[in-house]
């Protein structure tokens, strides 16, 4: 059984149109059963739409989504965390496929499993065809992999600690601060250009935090991308066995994904995961930390300014194709390619990171999970890890 679910809002608004001209035709002509067209008319409808469906059939579900990550990310909450499915029809007996159109803003995900050949591609049919394609011609399913975040308040306090699931991001910093801003000016600027005009206004920001990072469980050290070796290293020295590393702020930028490459479709935030595919479910995670560059030695509000063009040279490297991961300082600071001092990105593989914002930065207890925004409260942390499901319990996509 299918159904086509899609968000009114998402995007420029187009996803209805899409699906009646584009996408519901080319089942027809390929002789695949037509599904019940859907809109969803408010947050976290899209998770009860797809519950309901699971409710009522026997079969494997198959729905045809027209919206952006950030719709996926409520149906997968929705589903894994309120225990939704009450009757006999329990979802672990029941396949859940997604057929993703991409109809969203920055539709990460989509865009990470059909690169667009080049910019002007990403509005032809064709392009946004491509996961209904693999559907009508049964080509491919892929597992989601899944970053849980658990966020617990301070110790002593009895806070029951809440989990967000992503599919697509866990961040705080900087991109955490885009996110939450660039939401009320949805409406003025509908595309991407609303990162680029919230970037701008959060760029001198420094979060202050210790963070732990966790190895993954085959590979059992934590990694970090060297980029005059083109390979990943231990990030502990030799002589250091410990297992979960501390990393101190202060850190501009703190970012993490699970299947992706890219967060919007030409800005590739974590290239490493397709260029030196990792062995298993890992955070990906990329982190700047402006007190690594050599002209820096405190945090004052010059030193911030004087950052902030440097984060903006990674940002819009990431945009070159992901060359950020090869920046580096020289020896008075300014960033190069291939120079001898430190990387100006930390880009570490790992399976699990903790954060630990500073009590007195308010401006650090801020997450985002897929767009979402969460707060850290006051005393608190959250414990990010990463994991594949089952391909009976978990989600899967045609690809
Ligand atoms: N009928 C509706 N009215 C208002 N908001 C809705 C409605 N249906 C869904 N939403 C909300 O719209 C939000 C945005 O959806 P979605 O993430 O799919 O699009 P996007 O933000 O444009 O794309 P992307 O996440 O790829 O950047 C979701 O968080 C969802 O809660």
């Amino acid at each position: 059984m299918s159904i086509a679910i899609y968000n009114p809002v998402c995007g420029n608004g187009t996803a209805k149109a899409f699906l009646e001209e584009e996408v519901i035709p080319l089942l027809q002509e390929s002789n695949k059963p037509v599904p019940k067209l859907v809109a969803t008319e408010r947050a976290d409808h899209a998770g009860e739409l797809v519950r309901d469906a699971l409710e009522g059939s026997d079969d494997e579900i198959t729905v045809i989504l027209g919206c952006g990550d950030g719709t996926l990310h409520e149906i997968i909450n929705f589903l894994s965390l309120k225990t939704q499915l009450k009757g006999p029809k329990a979802r672990t007996d029941k396949k859940l496929h997604f057929v993703l159109v991409p109809c969203g803003t920055a539709n990460a995900l989509y865009s990470s499993i059909f690169p667009p050949p080049t910019p002007e591609s990403l509005s032809d049919a064709a392009y946004k065809l491509q996961s209904v394609r693999s559907f009508i011609s049964r080509q491919r399913v892929i597992p989601l992999t899944l970053a849980i975040s658990t966020l617990s308040g301070a110790p002593g306090k009895k806070v029951t600690p809440r989990a967000v699931i992503s599919a697509v991001v866990v961040s705080t910093s900087l991109h955490a601060a885009i996110l939450k801003d660039s939401e009320a000016l949805r409406k003025e600027t509908p595309g991407i250009e609303r990162f680029k005009v919230a970037a701008e206004k959060n760029i001198s920001k420094w979060y202050n935090g210790h963070v732990k990072l966790l190895p993954a469980a085959k590979v059992g050290v934590v990694e970090i991308y060297d980029p005059s070796a083109k390979a990943f290293v231990p990030y502990a020295e030799d002589d250091d066995d410990e297992d979960v590393i501390d990393v101190y702020g202060p850190f501009a930028y703190f970012l993490s994904t699970v299947n992706v490459d890219r967060l919007e479709p030409s800005f590739r935030m974590t290239p490493l995961t397709k260029d030196i595919v990792p062995a298993e479910a890992t955070c990906e995670l990329v982190m700047i930390r402006p007190l690594r560059d050599p002209s820096l030695t405190w945090d004052s509000p010059e030193t911030r300014k004087a950052f902030a063009p440097k984060l903006t040279k990674a940002l819009y490297e990431a945009y070159n194709d992901g060359n950020h991961v090869n920046l580096t300082y020289d020896e008075n600071g300014e960033v190069v390619v291939g120079g001898e001092g430190p990387s100006l990105v930390e880009y570490v593989r790992c399976g699990g990171w903790e954060w630990v914002p500073d009590d007195i930065d308010e401006s650090s207890h801020v997450l985002c999970s897929d767009g979402l925004i969460s707060d850290i409260d006051k005393g608190g942390r959250v414990v990010c890890t990463a994991a594949t499901p089952d391909e009976d319990a978990g989600f899967m996509i045609y690809a």
